[in-house]
């Protein structure tokens, strides 16, 4: 049997519902081997953020190396990484080992608020990591601050988009999950064709983690050698699958339900 694995370096999120362990669960459903590197713990719950620990970088480097040198991987992706340090030695490493099929979310603000990258680290992510991608997965806020535009209507979504290729990323997802509109929106562009990935919005207050699984699955489905806007489809279907059925765990901002994807056709728990 092939196994593909998939690597994330990304923050501990100890509530479960994003960062590393949405990462490893949305690997684990979509059939490939999850490895982690942790970049900061945080203390969260659905509540918010109540505390952010990044680890020390040798740390951080000691973990690359211990995959690098033994594991390898078909796939990864970077989640939180909150400094320019940090970021400036993963896409160091990546560089190092060679590493393709790589997945950049762009993580800047938790959704109740609390930063999860530094404001000074932006250049560092645009400068050293962005070169280094398959695909980015902004959100529009994020977009938004990468490329220094304001994004109101489609047309700004596709200059933005144009602007992160122009910046050395091979192909952009730029998430529509953030809006009032009746349908969300991801709009995906390889450099030469874009493609609008719409579905219904689902109205619930539990999105927590969405990005986090997004891209995790779009890295699962590259890791097992899916070109890349099949990855794209295919971790959509899987993101809305779990925002569709909650868990109901938390009284705030829930974690979604990573199981529903396999076992669509159940509705509840
Ligand atoms: N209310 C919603 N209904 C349906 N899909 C959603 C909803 N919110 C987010 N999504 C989907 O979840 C994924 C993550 O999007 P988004 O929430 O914008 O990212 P982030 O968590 O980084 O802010 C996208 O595929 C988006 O279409
Ligand atoms: C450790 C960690 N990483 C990422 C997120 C972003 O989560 P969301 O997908 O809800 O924006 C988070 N809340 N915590």
């Amino acid at each position: 049997m092939v196994i593909a694995k998939a690597l994330t370096i990304a923050g501990s999120d100890s509530g479960g519902g994003a960062g590393i362990q949405a990462d490893l669960k949305t690997f684990q459903e979509l059939d490939a081997y999850g490895m982690s590197i942790i970049t900061a713990v945080t203390a969260q719950n659905t509540l918010g953020v109540h505390g952010v620990y990044p680890i020390p970088l040798n740390g951080i480097v000691e973990q690359i190396d211990a995959i690098g040198k033994d594991m390898g991987t078909n796939a990864l992706k970077t989640g939180m990484l909150f400094s320019s340090e940090i970021i400036e030695a993963v896409s160091e490493r990546i560089h190092h080992y060679q590493w393709d099929n790589v997945v950049i979310d762009p993580v800047m603000i938790a959704k109740g608020g609390a930063k999860l990258l530094q404001d000074e680290a932006v250049n560092a992510l645009i400068d050293t990591l962005i070169p280094l991608s398959t695909v980015v997965t902004p959100n529009i806020p994020e977009a938004e601050i990468i490329t220094d535009r304001k994004i109101k209507t489609m047309d700004d979504r596709k200059r933005a988009a144009q602007d992160i290729v122009r910046m050395g990323a091979t192909s952009v997802v730029m998430k529509g999950g953030h809006g009032s509109e009746d349908d969300v929106v991801d709009l995906f562009f390889d450099g030469e064709t874009f493609v609008e990935m719409t579905s219904p919005r689902i109205d619930t207050r539990h999105t927590h983690g969405t990005g986090c699984t997004f891209s995790a699955a779009i890295t699962a489905e590259l890791a097992k050698g899916v070109e890349i806007k099949q990855a794209v489809l295919t971790a959509k279907d899987f993101t809305r699958a779990a925002i569709e059925t909650e868990l109901g765990i938390g009284e705030g901002h829930g974690p979604t339900n990573h199981w529903a994807y396999k076992k669509r056709g159940v509705k509840s728990f």
